[in-house]
């Protein structure tokens, strides 16, 4: 039976196109829609595609162009051949894809899902849209998001209408919002003319925002010493400044807009009731042990573990630019692996942070008593989030439950509308979610990447309960690191390293941060000598990407992978010389092309790779200074490639090596891809369209592996 509801759909490889397609369905609910929300590897189980009328599809990509691994075996079986022809004609879907320009197939994984549903019959009732990740996706998701609901209504209006005329397969494409005409005086969006929905700005929670407000005073005293953040200051402190200059500093425009935006009618997006309610439990403990309530992570391929940090060195000098470190963890307990695999880390919010935002929530009396969270009556929510504890402590929730960093998003930012009571703050905080404030939201907010805690030391009025924050701040997600060992070596350890982030500081920002998985690490190494090595990490194994060794260990290997992204490679190499003795095998020719800034200051790992070049396990170790004033050239790992060219197009065109590259995507992978296809037009005299699909062959041979990050 063909069912007349919405029903939402996601592949998703590391989480992000599930989120949006849980904050969709969610906003669904609320919109009073009969809706489900499902993985597509659930059909067939939980669901069957051929019943589905209308849907709402995200999906991101993988590997080298691919589907996410949860969503291979639906797009598998639409392209099936016994399948009958135009077998999903029931279907209307709208698409949003992920993806990230600086691989080589840009959302592959979307593109494929489509084309297979087209194949198949399915129709867009609303227009797909692709998002990057290299520049900034929510400048797609957003207007996609905004015109979604609307072509929704449009589809189902559309078809009672059409049913009425018995003519059930009749569906209309939208156009996604750039191309909607608002009308901003009565709230009413046109499509090509027709009136399809009102979006009202409404707030279905006035009763319970304004007790919210009421309930609560600012206790905060106003000079807040662990972050000599006097917020009284903050708060006033650009109260009379003015933007639209590039030369007025960005700190004036988060709390105030430009004048113009200021004298404007806003229209404002829905805000929606909060559905959490908190309860104290005075005589309970806190549930304990499991990491987020023991809820698996979307890279997870197995169970988490806490492994003993067994030694930490740093790898770089104290005068070198950046901070690498490199950490050893053991454990009885260790999952199995292959060098190149990575693992996740869970990470911990800073203690200071937490307690700031305890202390500016005024829940100090509170966040150490056990509590339960349940779903507020009469609201269509069905559960609280899985990863917070069934009985949990405000502060361990804040700790180790929420992303405290995340940039609100607008539903967070609409929400806290509510609960500011002064008038300047809840003004400037309806600009920035307002339609009219979109560039303003986009400046100030996302490419400041402001966070919460920002946010509440900028507007001081602003007083949220507990449960709006664990209604909007996104589940804390783990890090993934590469493994730098081979389990041939001790094989209860891994071991890996990275460099610490520092953000830069922003004016829009009030605390000066650094990554908070690094950052949390980073204090383990600073009081190591204090405390000696006690601590532990909760750690997990990830799914492999197949970015591993071949099995015959005789085939060439180049591996590219200046910075820490020479860390699986030192794997690698640990791996061939613990077989080299062993096999009864000759090892295949290895070369190596690393980099850094001097030689003496961040080169990584240099000493145990001379020693891989001196004990057979590394033929030809390539190392590129970009800032060595006594090593001028070469600068960069693909200037060492060029002027090994001869070599790597031997190697490329004519034998099975395998070539790895490691490290960042924005500018390195791209450039060495680059490099590549000019090395093979320049060696077989052929155009660049000829080299780059020369180059794809070799890629989709899997003979040219990433391992790349942004
Ligand atoms: C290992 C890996 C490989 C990726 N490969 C591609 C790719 O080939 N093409 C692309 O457009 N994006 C690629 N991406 C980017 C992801 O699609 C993008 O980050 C997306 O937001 C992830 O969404 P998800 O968390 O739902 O999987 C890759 C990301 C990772 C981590």
């Amino acid at each position: 039976m063909i069912r007349n509801k919405l029903v939402v759909l996601y592949g998703s490889q590391t989480g992000q196109s599930e989120s949006i397609a849980t904050d969709i369905h969610e906003d669904g609910v609320f919109r009073n829609y009969d809706i489900e929300l499902f993985c597509l590897k659930d059909e067939g189980k939980l669901f069957n595609i051929s019943e589905i009328n209308c849907a709402v599809m995200v999906c991101s990509t993988t590997g080298d162009g691919d589907p996410p691994e949860n969503a291979r075996k639906f797009i598998r079986n639409l392209n099936r051949k016994t399948l009958p022809e135009n077998h999903l004609s029931q279907l209307n879907y709208a698409l949003l894809g992920l993806g990230d320009s600086n691989y080589s197939t840009f959302c592959g994984g979307p593109k494929k899902l489509e084309k297979s549903l087209k194949k198949c019959g399915a129709k867009s009732y609303y227009n797909s849209a692709f998002a990057d990740d290299a520049t900034d996706m929510e400048d797609v998701i957003e207007p996609w998001l905004d015109g979604l609901w609307p072509a929704v209504e449009k589809f189902f209006s559309n078809k009672k209408a059409c049913m009425s005329k018995n003519e059930e397969n009749e569906t209309t494409v939208i156009e996604s919002s750039a191309e909607n005409d608002t009308n901003s005086e009565n709230n009413v969006i046109n499509f090509s003319g027709v009136t399809a929905a009102k979006i009202q700005s409404c707030n279905k929670s006035d009763a319970q925002s304004t007790k919210q407000l009421n309930d609560k005073e600012i206790t905060l005293n106003s000079k807040d010493t662990n972050f000599n953040i006097n917020l009284q200051e903050v708060s006033t402190k650009f109260l009379d400044m003015r933007i639209c200059s590039t030369q007025v500093p960005l700190e004036q425009c988060l709390q105030k807009g430009s004048d113009e935006l200021s004298n404007l009618d806003l229209s404002l997006p829905c805000t929606f009731p909060i559905y959490l309610e908190i309860e104290y439990l005075e005589n309970q403990l806190p549930t304990s042990g499991s990491y987020q309530n023991g809820t698996k992570f979307p890279v997870a391929s197995g169970e988490i573990i806490e492994a003993k940090i067994d030694n930490i060195r740093q790898l770089t000098s104290d005068d070198a630019l950046k901070r690498t470190l490199e950490f050893t963890l053991i454990s009885d307990k260790m999952f199995d692996f292959k060098p190149g695999d990575s693992f996740g880390i869970c990470c911990e919010n800073e203690d200071s942070e937490v307690e700031w935002l305890i202390k500016r929530l005024a829940l100090e009396k509170s966040a150490d008593i056990p509590a339960q969270l349940s779903i507020s009556k009469n609201t269509p929510k069905k559960s609280v989030p899985a990863f917070i504890p069934l009985v949990f402590t405000i502060r361990q929730a804040l700790k180790t439950c929420f992303e405290i960093r995340s940039v609100p998003k607008k539903p967070f930012l609409r929400a806290l509308v509510e609960c500011t009571s002064d008038p300047a703050e809840n003004r400037r905080l309806q600009e920035l979610v307002s339609k009219q404030g979109a560039s303003e939201y986009a400046q100030h907010v996302r490419e400041a990447n402001v966070c919460i805690l920002d946010i509440l030391a900028t507007f001081v009025s602003c007083q949220p309960s507990f449960c709006l924050l664990a209604q909007h701040l996104p589940r804390l997600m783990p890090r993934r690191y590469s493994i730098a060992n081979s389990p041939l070596g001790v094989s209860n350890a891994i071991k890996f390293a990275f460099n610490v982030t520092r953000f830069d500081s922003h004016p829009s920002r009030t605390f000066t941060r650094n990554g908070v998985c690094t950052g949390m690490l980073e204090k383990i190494f600073d009081k190591k000598h204090q405390k000696g090595l006690d601590k532990t990490v909760r750690i997990f194994p990830t799914k492999s990407t197949g970015f591993c060794l071949p099995d015959d260990l005789s085939r060439p290997i180049v591996m590219i992978g200046p910075g820490t992204g020479v860390a699986p490679f030192v794997g690698f190499l640990e791996h061939r010389l613990a077989l080299k003795p062993s096999g009864d095998f000759v090892l295949g020719e290895s070369w190596l092309f690393t980099g850094c800034r001097h030689q003496d200051k961040d080169f990584l790992y240099k000493d145990t790779l001379e020693d891989f070049k001196s004990n057979g396990a590394l033929t030809h170790l390539k190392v590129a200074f970009s800032r060595d004033v006594t090593r001028p050239q070469p600068k960069y790992v693909q200037d060492s490639l060029k002027l090994c060219s001869h070599e790597m197009m031997k190697l490329i065109l004519s034998s099975d090596a395998v070539f790895y590259i490691c490290g960042d995507a924005r500018n390195m992978a791209k450039n060495v891809r680059q490099c590549f296809i000019d090395m093979i037009a320049k060696c077989k005299n052929c155009s660049d369209e000829e080299a780059n699909a020369g180059f794809k062959k070799v890629v989709s041979a899997k003979r040219y592996l990433e391992d790349i990050w942004t």
